[in-house]
């Protein structure tokens, strides 16, 4: 075969794969057996073994680095990535909900989002390719965790359209993923992770990509930072636009019209959370108007037009049947 036909087969191939990784990791949703997927893999590994010249950097292949890093670097969030302040209670949300109103005359409507628990994380495409994944750090400095984030199957190594955007959003360690990596940290004789969220934090900061490769993380996105091109006017648009663009959003996001259906959001989810695949500590509730959001604006470290309402923590009772009676 010559280089013409192989560049013909290997484009024909990574588009195959994007479409069956995007449909299985994203959508949840696979269209061809697991099978399928390996084997049109294999063959793209060594069609690119036989013409390396023909590798590029948003190759399905190309998701492991192979190199451990000696360090991190340090990135500056030229978007600062804020935390949130807290609501404990109705009453918490109904102030929130009141200082809003004080805040823009116009009427207010709320996105309602699972507070996944997990790591902030900042991914950077340029022309539609991914070219630098962070941590959020303190909010204005992160670390450069690119090769790590390029393990997480779901995030796309580049999207349809050509864009310059940077989005934002929380990798997690799916329950499935966390369960098996402590019982395979048990047989080796190692300390178990505590909770996913510490797993996860664990599993990005190691310096060696194929050790985060292995660890089945998982990404929503929620949010944008830097968008030159970005015109849209509210939240919900964005989490529409994201969805699209082929990111993985969180399906059970909700537009409120009312601080009432935002308390019975919250309630539905307080109930309904031990049946989720991933670890929530809370529900996010953000004003959705992005020119509102602009009126409101922020208090020394948190936005006023976005609010976390935490959980009671569970207390974790080890039930004596779990217990080895040693
Ligand atoms: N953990 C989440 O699911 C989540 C979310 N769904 N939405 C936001 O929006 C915030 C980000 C900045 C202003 C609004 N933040 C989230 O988590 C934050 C990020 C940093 C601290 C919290 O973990």
């Amino acid at each position: 075969m010559d280089i013409q036909q192989a560049q013909e087969q290997i484009q024909t191939l990574r588009e195959l794969l994007i479409q069956y990784g995007h449909e299985y990791y994203v959508l949840d949703n696979p269209s061809v057996p697991d099978s399928e997927y390996d084997q049109k893999l294999q063959e793209l590994r060594k069609l690119e073994e036989e013409f390396p010249e023909l590798i590029t950097a948003d190759s399905p292949t190309q998701r492991v680095g192979a190199e451990p890093l000696d360090a991190f670097q340090k990135v500056q969030h030229n978007v600062p990535m804020l935390s949130l302040g807290n609501a404990f209670n109705e009453q918490d949300l109904r102030d929130f909900a009141r200082r809003a109103s004080q805040g823009t005359d116009k009427p207010l409507s709320y996105v309602c989002e699972l507070k996944i628990d997990g790591l902030a994380i900042s991914l950077t495409y340029e022309n539609g390719r991914f070219v630098r994944g962070a941590t959020r750090g303190d909010g204005t400095t992160g670390e450069d965790i690119t090769s790590n984030l390029r393990t997480i199957r779901s995030i796309p190594l580049s999207i349809k359209e050509k864009e310059t955007i940077e989005v934002r959003g929380e990798a997690f360690m799916p329950h499935k993923s966390f369960l098996a990596l402590n019982k395979n940290r048990d047989e080796n004789g190692e300390e178990p992770f505590a909770n996913p969220r510490n797993a996860a934090a664990g599993s990005l900061r190691q310096l060696d990509p194929k050790i985060a490769a292995k660890r089945n993380l998982d990404i929503f996105l929620y949010g944008v930072g830097e968008w030159e091109a970005g015109n849209l006017q509210s939240h919900s648009e964005r989490l529409k636009y994201l969805k699209e663009l082929g990111f993985k959003t969180n399906p059970e996001w909700k537009k409120c019209s009312s601080i009432e259906e935002v308390i019975e959001y919250v309630e539905y989810w307080a109930t309904e959370r031990p049946n989720l695949s991933y670890e929530i500590d809370g529900i996010v509730i953000k004003v959705d108007s992005l020119e509102q959001q602009e009126e409101l604006g922020f208090t020394a470290k948190n936005p006023r037009w976005a609010i976390a309402y935490k959980f009671p923590a569970e207390e974790v009772v080890t039930k004596l049947t779990d217990v080895e009676l040693s």
